[in-house]
């Protein structure tokens, strides 16, 4: 295989130039004297550089799995569609069970490439649901646990643009069949990544308001019970913090398109991971999150403590009164501090490093910041990622501490079904490389129903009102998305 300029080159082009038919046709050889093996083969090549959201807003498929991916402040982004097989877990093992079933089902891929970029590899996408089980009707394809592997995934990092094709060979397929087959599906990417074709969609005027409920509504006095239960079972010693979330429903005249969304999410929140996952089409999960769960490169770890808010300020000197606060919020610094002890108390057995800074620093968003604590840990030799992903959720910033007492009033005090909100979602590669957030500052979009989430952390003295107000300023991202994304 040779590789020349990709700049010059379109998709189909890319793929002849670093695939000739004879590595194809090897590769098939190889396939069918190790059928038990392998049953996919997958190809990786550099393209052009595209912008991976326009490649899947303009992906026909709508009704198939997509998924996207992006922190625009690290130059990374990754967009996938087509779901080969899917992997499905639930119960308390789904975290082990889809361990095991990833590895096995990337066993069977057969991957090729020239290329020695680290991103040059098999992905499975997906993530888990907050809860073991329980998936409600609203989240009823999500599942408690689900990965995909996509026909096509397209991995950009800073200027290097990567793209993975995978296919099922059945055995009675000939060798030109499967070699044009590629052909084909490299013949639809082309165009999908080639910005000169592109139909752009004019944004028609939304006649729908959005009303957020006010101090005199329904959900004002449920939260405020919610609140005083959870601050009563605290003062018991039932536990010492949970987080207590809010859904949002809007109805719109309108269907709304989700990668308008999206867009919009990716320009505001550079810092944030924005991400859409739809299993095929009818609904789309998508949100913006300051928060990671843990990334993963070889044995190397990290993770995060981000609890403890508080607005931020019109002029430079109100948002430095704010973040001092912040800083000096001994209520804040106590609901940080169960996210840091709980990290450390679930990573102990697993990880021989564990190092943060001493303090919490501030992590600062358009709308909020919040109290900040970066963690890196070395997992010793033999542990899964997915054990690691299955003790650090959820930390105390999305669920309570300790743990096993404070989660099962979640439910309890919650009016609403928490699906795949604050829960792990990301991806893994073949390499060993992997990325999971925390998927808060989100919304289930299926058409014209959208529904959004905010929670947080109640401590001892945690007033009702001003949780109400914090959680009102989580809302902000993903509502002024919605005004930006009318269809
Ligand atoms: C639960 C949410 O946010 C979490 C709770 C926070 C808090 O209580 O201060 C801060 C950041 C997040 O860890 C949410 O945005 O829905």
């Amino acid at each position: 295989m040779d590789s020349q300029n990709p700049a010059l080159q379109d998709v189909k082009e890319c793929f002849r130039q670093q695939v000739s038919k004879l590595d194809l046709f090897e590769a098939i050889d190889f396939i069918s004297e190790n059928r038990k093996q392998y049953q996919y083969l997958s190809f990786s090549i550099q393209i052009p550089s595209v912008d991976a959201l326009a490649v899947l807003e303009q992906y026909p498929d709508k009704d198939t799995f997509q998924y996207y991916w992006e922190k625009p402040s690290a130059e990374f982004s990754i967009a996938a569609a087509g779901s080969l097989a899917r992997i499905q877990t639930t119960g308390q093992q789904r975290f082990r069970n889809a361990s095991d079933l990833g590895k096995e089902l990337l066993n069977t891929v057969h991957h090729i490439t020239n290329l020695k970029h680290h991103l040059a590899s098999v992905h499975l996408l997906g993530g888990f649901s907050f809860f073991d089980h329980n998936i409600g009707k609203q989240w009823r394809e999500f599942g408690a646990g689900s990965f995909s592997l996509p026909e096509w995934v397209l991995v950009r990092e800073g200027k290097f643009t990567v793209l993975t094709v995978t296919k099922k060979i059945e055995s009675t397929a000939s060798e030109t069949d499967i070699y044009n087959s590629f052909v084909d599906t490299f013949d639809r990417l082309d165009r999908i990544c080639d910005a000169g074709t592109y139909h752009i969609e004019s944004k028609k005027t939304f006649t729908s308001e959005i009303n957020t409920p006010d101090t005199d509504s329904d959900d004002y006095r449920k939260w405020v019970d919610s609140v005083e239960n959870a601050t009563d079972l605290i003062k018991s010693g039932e536990f010492k913090k949970i987080v207590l979330a809010r859904e949002l429903n809007v109805n719109l005249r309108e269907p709304v398109s989700d990668t308008r969304l999206l867009n919009h999410l990716r320009n505001q929140y550079p810092d944030c991971y924005s991400f859409l996952i739809s299993q095929n089409g009818e609904s789309s999960f998508i949100g913006s999150t300051p928060e990671r769960l843990a990334s993963f490169h070889d044995r190397e770890v990290l993770t995060e403590g981000l609890a403890g808010s508080i607005s931020r300020g019109k002029t430079a000197s109100e948002d430095a009164v704010l973040e001092y606060e912040l800083l000096h919020s001994q209520k804040d610094l106590s609901e940080h501090a169960f996210v840091l002890d709980a990290i450390e108390e679930n990573l102990q057995r697993f990880s021989d490093v564990f190092e943060h800074p001493i303090t919490p620093g501030v992590k600062k968003l358009s709308n909020v910041q919040h109290l900040y604590t970066p963690v890196h840990a070395r997992i010793k030799e033999g542990v899964s990622r997915t054990e690691v992903l299955s003790r650090l959720h959820p930390t105390p910033a999305v669920g309570g501490y300790p743990r096993e007492t404070a989660m099962p009033y979640i439910s309890k005090l919650e009016h609403f079904d928490r699906g795949w909100y604050a829960a792990p979602v990301g991806w893994i590669n073949a390499n060993g490389e992997g990325e999971f957030v925390v998927a808060i500052r989100s919304g289930l979009i299926k058409s014209n129903e959208v529904r959004f989430f905010a929670g947080c952390g109640i401590v001892e003295d945690s007033n009702p009102q001003k949780e109400w107000d914090e959680t009102n300023l989580k809302f902000i991202p993903m509502l002024t998305a919605l005004e930006h994304a009318r269809k």
